[in-house]
């Protein structure tokens, strides 16, 4: 299957930015600023902290507005005592699509292991959300040339378990952690040999069609103006855009990279 057949997808992740009004006012201008063969050609969502989601909801709903939406963190469990946690219960039930998990924050600052991150997939599948599964080395792993073993090992530990039909819902992120908020944009030959590599992997995990349907993003420092040659590569199939999605007119011209293609 060809990369056409997979509709890219970019997807802001907001992290701890904007209240529930502000998320609003950028959803809104977002949507206004992408046309209608913007939304047909790619898929374009939006991942604001949890207590921004029900505003989303209603907004997108509401409207009908052509934007997806879901978290950026799920809980391992369903119910219970477990203060502070968010179940995908109620993820699903405010109509998120998406959820990202493993994100090299939450791996770094929160203590997350690839067990606790296989875990969420699980969770995040088990209520029919879709997980955004963000994989990728650090500085000192790049420099010692073991960032495709590295990568990769994360990857094996994260779709553990998983059947064909399941890996095949997961979304892959490929964000090299020295590039993420630093300005330092991987290079698309970096994204391309990634991906790729990713790619080759779950096409020896399962057989069927689950390779060639799972879509790649990369992530880090993505912005306008260096997503193109970015999306150039063969397996890159979107992004997942930190800081650029906070300004809902940057966001919309990296959802419009193929204009420039
Ligand atoms: O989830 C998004 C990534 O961490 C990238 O963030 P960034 O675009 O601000 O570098």
């Amino acid at each position: 299957m060809a990369k056409s057949t997979r509709r890219p997808l970019m997807a802001g992740n907001w992290k701890m930015n904007l209240n529930h009004l502000e998320a609003i006012a950028v959803v809104q201008k977002l949507a206004f600023s992408l046309t209608e063969e913007d939304a047909e050609r790619v898929e374009a969502a939006v991942l604001p902290p949890f207590t921004d989601i029900r505003s989303v909801q209603t907004l997108v709903e509401g409207d009908k507005l052509g934007v997806g939406y879901g978290a950026q963190d799920i809980s391992v469990h369903d119910s219970g005592a477990h203060t502070g946690e968010i179940s995908g219960v109620f993820l699903a039930k405010l109509g998120c699509t998406y959820v990202v998990v493993g994100h090299s924050e939450r791996r770094e600052h929160n203590g997350e292991t690839d067990d606790v991150v296989a875990a969420k997939v699980q969770a995040a599948l088990r209520h029919d959300l879709v997980p955004i599964l963000c994989v990728g080395e650090g500085l000192a792993v790049r420099q010692d040339g073991r960032h495709v073993e590295h990568t990769l090992a994360q990857l094996d530990a994260a779709l553990d378990g998983l059947s064909a039909e399941q890996a095949a819902r997961v979304v892959i992120a490929y964000e090299p952690v020295w590039a993420i908020g630093t300005g330092e944009v991987a290079t698309p030959d970096d994204a391309q040999e990634m991906a790729a590599a990713i790619r080759a992997r779950l096409e020896s995990l399962y057989d069927g069609d689950v390779a060639a349907t799972v879509r790649v993003l990369y992530g880090g420092s993505v912005k306008s103006s260096n997503i193109t040659p970015i999306m150039a590569g063969e397996d890159v199939d979107g992004a997942l855009v930190g800081g650029a999605s906070l300004d809902p007119e940057e966001f919309a011209s990296i959802v419009r990279y193929y204009r420039d293609a």
